[in-house]
This record gives structure tokens, C-alpha cells and sequence, in this order.
């Protein structure tokens, strides 16, 4: 995943130059990943015992063979700093050692409370019970593992488009102090909701992914034909984005803003 745009010089805070068009151009490949991840995930039905039961044969460990899995996938990501990055954010908090490599020194580009901003559980939840039965077919054809390999790969997807918004709103605050501070300091959630929000580069968001889908998934067939077929449907990405990611999103973007001035 590339990262924001940093300068080089090497000389600390004020180095990192942010700016909305870079941090719009990693959103727009992210899209890539997204697009690409339920692509991936509806191979598999619904698979629902996979994350919905609790089959662990560890006595105490009610966890579900995704829950497991992912919990320990985040221990092993852990370990080689994958959190030490400011981009990622671990869906099991209490379970994150540190890293057991040296790793890459990231230049601060956020605000240290930008830590307390984590809404993995609600994108849990929200990509279980909403978001999968959307694009997948409903049934159980017993490939749990495939299954969890490819949720984890979405909600790590999912997760970082969603946190990115954290770097959204460095870069609107930076742009623009003298009107996000009132805000902030009345914690005026619908005025810096409505200050951050830009609807037309929404609806840009929701016609491209839309169109990525048609491309991305498209069912080649020998056959020419006008019978196109997809393997994800393009209007349920769009409407994914609009109802959900874009949202929680600017929930983010809301929430560390709100800390911004601490
Ligand atoms: C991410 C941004 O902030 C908001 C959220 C958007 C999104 O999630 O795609 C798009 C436009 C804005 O309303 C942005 O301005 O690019």
C-alpha cells in the first residue's frame, strides 16, 4: 500500500507534507484492493459457522474459526510492525504485542490521539450482518478456512479505507484551522460533518467503483455476447460505498477531528 506523501529531508514533525490529492489517489487505489477483496470472497458462499459458531476445541476459547484465525494472523502481523504503521489499525486491540524486528521509523503525520480512533469492532459487525449476505451467495459449501482467509482479507481492506479518514481530516485541518476550530471546540459534530463533506467527489467515489466492478469482475466468456455477468454486482459495491464505507468514513474523519485540539 503506498503511503501519504512525505518529503525527505529527514528532520521530524513538519516534515510530513500532506495534501487531499494525494491522500484522494491512495483512497482511489485502495478502491483496487476493495473491489478486488469481494471479488476474491465470493468464490464462497455465505459460510456462515465459519464466524457465527463456536467450535473451538480449546475449552474456554468461545471464538469462531474467523475470530481465532484473525486473532492470531494480528499477533504474527504484529510482530513484524505491521501496526507500528499509522495506516493499519488491529481489530483485536487487547491482543497486539510489539513488533520483534526493528521497524521503519513513520513520521509523524497525525495527531497522537489519532490511536484512540479505532472502529474495527463496528466494521466487524457491519460486515457480517450487512455488508457480506449483500455480495455472496447464501449457503455453506464447508470451505471455512478459504472463507476466513478471504474475510480477513476484506476487513483489512475495509479497515484501512475507513481509518484513512484520519488522514482526510489532518489534511482538511491543516488546509483550513480557522474553520475547523470553532467547531471543534463547540464539538459541533454536524458542523465539521458538513465542512468535510465534499458530494461530489461522493458521487465521483460511486460511479468509479461501480465502473470497477463492471471491469474488474466481468465474467469472460468464449461467447461474444450481450449478456454481460458479474461476480460481484457493481450497483451492490456502489451501494456499499455510499451506505457505508463513505459514511463511516466521515465517521472517522468526525471523531479524530473532535481530538484534534487535545
Ligand atoms: C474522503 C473524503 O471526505 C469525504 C468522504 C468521502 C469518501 O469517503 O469517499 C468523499 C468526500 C468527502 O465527502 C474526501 O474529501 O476525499
Amino acid at each position: 500500500m503506498e503511503r501519504v506523501v512525505e518529503s525527505d529531508s529527514g528532520s521530524g514533525e513538519s516534515d510530513v507534507v500532506l495534501s487531499l490529492d494525494s491522500i484522494r489517489e491512495s483512497l482511489i487505489r485502495q478502491e483496487d484492493t476493495i473491489v478486488f477483496s469481494f471479488i476474491e470472497r465470493a468464490k464462497f458462499p455465505l459460510n456462515s459457522p465459519a464466524f457465527e459458531d463456536s467450535r473451538c476445541l480449546h475449552s474456554g476459547n468461545s471464538s469462531s474459526l474467523t475470530e481465532f484465525f484473525v486473532r492470531e494472523i494480528e499477533i504474527i502481523q504484529a510482530k513484524v510492525g505491521r501496526y507500528e504503521n499509522p495506516e493499519e489499525n488491529p481489530f483485536f486491540l487487547d491482543n497486539i504485542p510489539p513488533s520483534v524486528f526493528p521497524t521503519r521509523k513513520y513520521p509523524p503525520a497525525l495527531h497522537p490521539k489519532a490511536l484512540s480512533v479505532n472502529i474495527n469492532q463496528r466494521i466487524w459487525d457491519i460486515y457480517f450482518k450487512e455488508l457480506l449476505p449483500l455480495f455472496v451467495k447464501p449457503g455453506d459449501d464447508g470451505n471455512y478456512v478459504s472463507t476466513a482467509a478471504s474475510d480477513l482479507a476484506c476487513l483489512q481492506a475495509l479497515s484501512r479505507r475507513i481509518h484513512y479518514g484520519k488522514f482526510v481530516a489532518e489534511v482538511k485541518f491543516r488546509d483550513a484551522p480557522q474553520d475547523y476550530e470553532p467547531a471543534i471546540r463547540a464539538k459541533d459534530t454536524e458542523a465539521l460533518m458538513k465542512l468535510l463533506t465534499f458530494e461530489k467527489v461522493e458521487e465521483m467515489v460511486k460511479k468509479r467503483v461501480q465502473k470497477k466492478a463492471e471491469t474488474f469482475g466481468q465474467d469472460v466468456k468464449c461467447i461474444s455476447g450481450d449478456d454481460k455477468s458479474y461476480k460481484v454486482d457493481p450497483l451492490i459495491v456502489s451501494r456499499i460505498y455510499g451506505e457505508w464505507l463513505i459514511p463511516l468514513t466521515k465517521l472517522v474523519e468526525v471523531e479524530y477531528l473532535l481530538r484534534r485540539l487535545d
